[in-house]
């Protein structure tokens, strides 16, 4: 069973009188760790929202044409969100869900609360986390019950350094492990240290997808040179 692929086909959505993405057409198949690339506004939060399945388009198809696409994929939102409770009881949530037994559920927690470095904090709110901390949890809480899927929107935006290198082994891991992973930076350097491929969406289309030594080294668009190069695209 898998939820790829995922076809979007002429996908559009619109707010406020504007079309704000689209027409979009591509398929999410394959494995690996895609990067969607783009200057702000251009789409991006959009873009993987429609993926996930949680925007309604205003016109086109997106069709899910594998199986049980909810449980198997996860969205980590830009904004980290964690539940007013503790770190141990924001890990444990979406075991619960899936009705693991108290013993791998508590196994997994210590194993997750390790690689994220709070092992120490199992405690405490997590209300009281710094950015990076809590941003660490949200993308633990999407990977503990290890999605097939997951989906994450600019995840070390605003991060210092030692919480982004953090969060990128994490990503490299989980890819490393199976998990085909869609994340949204404008970070290009960071494109480079993580993609296996890339799309360059600009004024809410696809302008190229490639796998990554093409993206960044010779891409075929003037317009991926040109943001690579670090131009103002309009
Ligand atoms: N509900 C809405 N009503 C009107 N405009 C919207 C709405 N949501 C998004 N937009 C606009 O649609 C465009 C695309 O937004 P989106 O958040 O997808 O872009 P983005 O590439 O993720 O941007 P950023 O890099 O700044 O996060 C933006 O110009 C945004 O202002």
């Amino acid at each position: 069973m898998s939820v790829l692929p995922i076809t979007l086909r002429d996908a559009c959505v619109r707010r406020g009188g504007h079309v704000i993405l689209g027409p979009v057409s591509l398929t999410l198949a394959g494995r690996g760790l895609t990067v969607l690339m783009g200057p702000n506004g251009a789409g991006k939060t959009t873009l993987l929202k429609v993926l996930h399945g949680i925007v309604r388009l205003s016109a086109g198809t997106v069709s899910h044409d594998g199986d049980d696409a909810r449980g198997a994929q996860a969205f980590v939102f830009q904004t980290p969100i964690v539940l007013r409770r503790s770190v141990a009881a924001n890990l444990a949530y979406p075991l619960k869900l899936q009705r693991r037994s108290r013993a791998e559920r508590a196994e997994r927690i210590r194993d997750w609360a390790a690689r994220i470095r709070l092992e120490d904090h199992l405690d405490q709110p997590a209300g009281r986390l710094s950015g990076g901390e809590r941003q660490k949890l949200a993308i633990a809480r999407a990977m503990i019950r290890d999605p097939e899927l997951v989906f994450l929107d600019e995840p070390t935006s605003n991060l210092d350094g030692r919480s982004t290198r953090e969060i990128e082994d994490l990503l490299k891991a989980a890819r490393d492990a199976g998990t085909r992973i869609v994340m949204s930076t404008h970070d290009i350097a960071q494109g480079r240290r993580l993609a296996d491929d890339a799309w360059l969406l600009v004024n809410g289309q696809i302008r190229e997808t490639a796998p990554a030594p093409q993206f960044f080294d010779q891409p075929a668009q003037p317009e991926t040179r040109a943001y690579l190069r670090g131009d103002i695209l309009e």
